[in-house]
């Protein structure tokens, strides 16, 4: 677009603020790629952005800013270099690296105006909020989920934070449905991807990762059946890189494992017991059969297809896991291979186990192209709703930058609704909310300060905190009052520096109720400077005391028709696992509606009437069983 038609549409004032902004963008995915190329074409004058992955083919589709030509580059320096293209005057910066890595701190994101999150995980979208609201730096959240989209903005102090709402718990299965009595073929490809293959080629020692081994009295038995078979998958390993190899593993999890099943009476009252399937049968069966290549990926693969993939893909993972661990220096840690949905490999071992394992519980065989699909948690990406998100964000990052966040929205993306865009009023921090509801201060110091300098120059003496306080640096408790002995330590001992954050907790509850926590940046001062304390501490206003725990037992009122769905579970008759960040990370809004919406009236939630709400939410399918859990998030 040409500056002076973003002008005239935008006025001179927001132009000139858009122009002068230090943005960062986190992301340079399906979301990040449309936002990136929005950002430079509004006329943004710095932007900088950050993303830890390489491009792969499947990215192509939707990730526009990236070519065949860039598969295995990092995302972020290419998005940076194509994107350049489109205006060369636009000050581009780019980092293939974490965000959650500790050079970027506090003071990092202080240096930005704004920050979009166009993310795919939990775990980054919590740390560049929790960021944000230190840094005092305004956030657009964003995630998409198929034709489903939504857009939050997110200040400290004056709008709900990312964490303010409760967020859904990852699916899980329950372990007996897994390992006994399968019934949808996504239990058989749970089976293979989070049991069969991290046994196989997982650390020896370890359970898989997404079992739950948690014992109770109903879940004692399978638990210890479950160590035992582990135990003699690790002895099947040892013929790994062997002929014998695929037809010992084979034997013993669908001849010997199914024969166990089998036994179990009980089980097989009300359902048809699972069928042995024959090795040498197979083998013959399978004689002239070819490995099914990618022109076969959508159709679902015959047994004897499966049979020969298995061993394909066994052979590979073999050899690879092999060249692993012959690399692999004596003090490394054991070599692993995990699953993914890009990695033919264990995709191929995957599909191929899981549809034998089908077959031997008398369901059909699902296609490569699903099994991608359920096994990697995924809802296909929609390049469309990524661009309307994306345009969205920029949309409200236009009422943040004019200091209108009373206009600013919660934008919701929906496809059954009458309308596609609906939106909601921001509303106030939940005061309930651990992660904003404290209080921030700059904690300048000197190299030689201590703790007493902290403690009881500064947290006693100046803000009144009683003795009862602790004090942590990440997840380490570095004072209680009982650790008397630490006091005359200097902070760095602790590894306390420029730019640590530490947090003091306020443990004395006796005359009224704890202060909130109080997060402290920390600043190292100039050496050649003399201040009167060592340790100098700025916090803005007054610190809060937490709110009193309410009465249990207290109605919940709905806040508004988008939040009756349930964020943390919701049953379906589906039989699919559309689980998604979008379901664990966004989700809707479920927390006691005691704060009005920012504009101080009513929810001025814009929903068509007649929209089914409910109707497109993401859907979590919960085994209600008890006895345990697979949990097959990653
Ligand atoms: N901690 C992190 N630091 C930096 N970038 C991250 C971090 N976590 C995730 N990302 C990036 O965020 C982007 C999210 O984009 P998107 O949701 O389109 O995922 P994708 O991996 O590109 O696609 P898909 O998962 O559908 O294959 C990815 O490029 C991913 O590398
Ligand atoms: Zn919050």
């Amino acid at each position: 677009m040409r500056a002076s038609t973003i002008k005239r549409s935008l006025g001179a004032e927001l132009t000139h603020k858009i122009k002068e902004s230090r943005v960062l963008l986190v992301g340079a995915g399906g979301i990040g790629c449309e936002l990136l190329k929005n950002l430079v074409l509004t006329g943004f004058g710095e932007v900088h952005i950050i993303d830890l992955d390489t491009i792969d083919l499947s990215n192509l589709n939707r990730q526009f800013l990236f070519r065949h030509e860039h598969i295995k580059k990092p995302k972020a320096l290419v998005a940076k270099d194509v994107a350049h293209n489109f205006r060369p005057d636009v000050k581009l910066e780019a980092y293939h690296a974490n965000i959650m890595d500790s050079q970027f701190s506090v003071g990092w994101f202080k240096s930005f105006n704004i920050v979009f999150n166009a993310l795919d995980n939990l775990a980054a979208r919590r740390h560049v909020n929790s960021m944000c609201l230190a840094a005092g730096v305004p956030l657009i959240e964003s995630g998409t989920t198929g034709f489903n989209g939504q857009v939050q903005v997110i200040k400290g102090g004056e709008t709900e934070c990312y964490d303010c709402n409760p967020k859904a718990t990852p699916k899980t299965f329950a372990i007996c449905t897994i390992r006994t009595t399968p019934s949808q073929p996504i239990h058989c490809i749970v089976w293979a991807k989070s049991y069969l293959l991290p046994h196989l080629f997982g650390a020896s020692e370890e359970e898989a990762a997404e079992l739950d081994t948690t014992e109770n009295s109903d879940n004692a038995q399978e638990i210890a059946k479950l160590r035992k078979e582990a135990q003699t998958l690790r002895e099947v390993r040892k013929a790994m890189g062997t002929e014998d190899f695929f037809e010992t593993v084979f034997k013993m999890v669908f001849e010997a494992d199914i024969e166990r099943l089998r036994a179990m009476e009980d089980a097989w009252k009300t359902r048809e017991a699972p069928k042995v399937l024959a090795f040498d049968e197979l083998l013959e069966r399978s004689n002239s059969t070819v490995v099914p290549d990618s022109s076969a990926d959508q159709r679902p693969w015959t047994v004897e297809e499966n049979f020969t993939m298995f061993k394909d893909s066994l052979t590979r993972l073999s050899k690879r896991f092999k060249e692993l661990q012959d690399k692999a220096a004596p003090e490394d840690p054991e070599p692993i291979l995990t699953f993914d949905k890009d990695d033919e490999d264990t995709l191929d071992f995957v599909a191929a186990t899981a549809n034998l394992r089908a077959e031997a519980f008398h369901m059909g065989s699902t296609s490569k192209f699903d099994t991608k699909q359920m096994a990697g948690n995924i809802i296909p990406a929609i390049a469309t709703t990524n661009a309307m998100t994306a345009s969205l964000c920029v949309l409200q990052s236009f009422k943040v930058l004019r200091n209108d966040l009373s206009s600013a929205k919660m934008v919701f993306l929906e496809r059954s609704g009458q309308r596609a865009i609906n939106s909601e009023a921001l509303r106030p921090p939940n005061r309930k909310c651990e992660v904003c509801n404290v209080a921030r201060g700059i904690l300048s110091m000197d190299a030689n300060a201590t703790l007493e300098d902290l403690v009881k120059g500064v947290l006693q003496l100046d803000l009144g905190y009683s003795e009862e306080l602790s004090i942590r640096v990440g997840q380490e408790i570095v004072y209680e009052p009982d650790m008397e002995e630490n006091i005359s330590m200097k902070l760095s001992e602790f590894g306390i520096k420029h730019d640590t954050t530490l947090t003091v907790i306020d443990e004395d509850d006796r005359e009224q109720d704890p202060r909130v926590n109080l997060e402290c940046w920390v600043t190292e001062r100039n050496g050649s400077v003399e201040y009167p304390k060592p340790i100098t501490l700025e916090v803005q206003g007054e610190i809060p005391r937490m709110p009193a725990q309410k009465e249990s037992g207290a109605s919940v009122p709905e806040i508004a028709d988008a939040s009756k769905a349930t964020d943390s579970v919701i049953a379906s008759e589906q039989d699919s696992v559309e689980t998604s960040e979008f379901a664990n990370g966004l989700g809707k809004r479920k927390r006691e509606a005691e704060d009005e919406p920012l504009t101080n009236g009513h929810v001025d939630k814009k929903v068509a009437s007649g929209s089914s709400q409910t109707a497109n939410d993401a859907v979590v399918v919960v085994d209600d069983d008890e006895n345990g859990a697979i949990v097959i998030d990653d």
